[in-house]
């Protein structure tokens, strides 16, 4: 069987995400955790595979690396056309990864030109005169500025790229994608002949991604948020290449103990966090600073969380987490570097993860896509099922295996304030 669309995502939330739209624009879907070594299953029915990979935040090298063995595997699978996804709100540096991801995804992959659209317009991301809105607010001066590890300061999309690939950066703007498709299309190929090799696409409604959708059909490589899928399964569909999407297909039910770990400083999670405790779940915080300070720090903290957890857990879901407001994040980074910072709470959680596991839980939400990273890495889990949509971009997954878990994974940005109280309602 062979897979039609491969998807690398650069990071968890973000591939669940995607994962999530494709199932829900009607491709049958797998995520992958990481590059497999071996084939997919003779009999597995997917349309499309989405992998994850935490290259988000890796050096640039890396991340290339991973990416183009990503897309050797999916090649191999018999893919037609790939999809590069990473955040709706460009997350990234000077250094990349972005730009650095697609030039070496352009070149494997023969493509003379592709567009660039992280817009979401569901969740509010919208991208005009290639400048990112967060909701009202231009991206620079959202919350997403203060981010612990890709602070994002300039809107402007077709500069952010520009500073990060060799490649010519244009813009189709919005007049040319209210046009339709057909616009689209043409004008990336006359963009083509004036050296652009990849183009900011402004989209600000769902109907303006399906029209890119249509624009990209003949394109081999795509990238963008998990906005650009609602426009690509058309395509196959149109080709009488699409099965629908049967419930057995759809995650199986899960049993156990519940529990959430959030390492996303957002200010979505900040909010989701105080909701939670304010409605009365037990919530650990995690102190960076003492799990920096000795070598035997990690252990000890891991056994105190258990300790306090073991009784609570049995009652209904508690929560352990390092989410903290922008100035107490700037204080543990000034102490430790940031780098550093972020790479001692995702070990914490993750070994957490691991002992909560042992202990009896079996659903599990995880909020921050490098932490969702650490977590899923960690406890060993390589395929997902697509289960029920919490909220836009936030579906329950459930790991493929022996001993199947529920994960949700949270985009640090999406979900409502009540997400960790309401997610339980649609747990598989
Ligand atoms: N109190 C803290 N001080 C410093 N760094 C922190 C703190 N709490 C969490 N971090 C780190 O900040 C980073 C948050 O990134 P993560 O990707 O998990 O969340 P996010 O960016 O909000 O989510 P997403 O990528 O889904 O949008 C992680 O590396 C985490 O370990
Ligand atoms: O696109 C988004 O905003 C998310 O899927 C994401 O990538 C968060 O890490």
């Amino acid at each position: 069987m062979a897979i039609l669309l491969g998807c690398i995502a650069d990071d968890f939330t973000g591939a669940t995400d995607l994962a999530g739209m494709l199932q829900q624009a009607g491709m049958r879907t797998i995520q992958i955790i990481g590059v497999p070594s071996t084939p997919l299953p003779a009999d597995t029915a997917a349309d499309a595979v989405v992998i994850a990979l935490k290259s988000r935040t890796t050096p640039a090298r890396q991340a290339v690396e991973d990416s183009l063995a990503a897309l050797q595997w999916l090649k191999s699978a018999g893919c037609r056309q790939f999809y590069f996804k990473y955040c709706s709100t460009f997350d990234s540096t000077d250094r990349g990864n972005i730009g650095p991801v697609i030039d070496a995804l352009m070149e494997a992959t023969g493509s003379e030109i592709t567009i660039a659209c992280p817009a979401f317009p569901e969740n509010e991301r919208t991208v005009y005169k290639g400048h990112l809105f967060v909701g009202d607010t231009l991206l620079a001066e959202s919350g997403m500025r203060n981010h612990p590890l890709t602070p994002m300061t300039d809107s402007n999309l077709p500069r952010v790229l520009q500073r990060q690939t060799r490649h010519t950066v244009g813009l189709i703007e919005h007049r040319i994608v209210a046009a339709g498709s057909n616009a689209i299309h043409e004008s990336l190929l006359q963009l083509q002949t004036q050296g652009v090799k990849i183009a900011i696409v402004d989209a600000t409604s769902n109907a303006d991604l399906v029209q890119i959708g249509a624009a990209c059909a003949p394109f081999p490589l795509v990238t963008g948020g998990s906005g650009l899928a609602l426009g690509l399964p058309q395509n196959f569909r149109a080709q009488g290449l699409l099965h629908p999407v049967e419930p057995a297909q759809q995650a199986p039910s899960t049993d156990g103990l519940r529990a959430i770990l959030s390492g996303s400083c957002s200010q979505t999670s900040q909010a989701q966090l105080r909701h939670i405790l304010d409605y009365g779940v037990p919530g650990f915080a995690l102190d960076p600073l003492q799990l920096a300070a000795t070598s035997d720090a990690l252990p000890r903290l891991v056994d105190d969380v258990m300790a306090w957890a073991t009784p609570r857990v049995e009652n209904g879901p508690v929560i352990v987490y390092a989410t903290a407001a922008a100035d107490k994040v700037k204080r543990v980074q000034s102490a430790l570097g940031a780098e550093r910072a972020g790479a001692i709470i995702e070990e914490a959680l993750a070994a957490i993860a691991k002992r909560l596991v042992e202990a009896g839980v079996r659903q599990l939400i995880v909020a921050g896509g490098e932490t969702s990273g650490a977590v899923v890495t960690a406890l060993g889990i390589n395929r997902l099922r697509i289960g029920r949509q919490i909220d836009p971009g936030v579906p329950w997954t459930v790991s493929l295996g022996d001993r199947p878990i529920a994960l949700a994974l949270k985009s640090g940005n999406f979900g409502s304030t009540d997400f960790f109280e309401k997610a339980w309602d649609k747990v598989p």
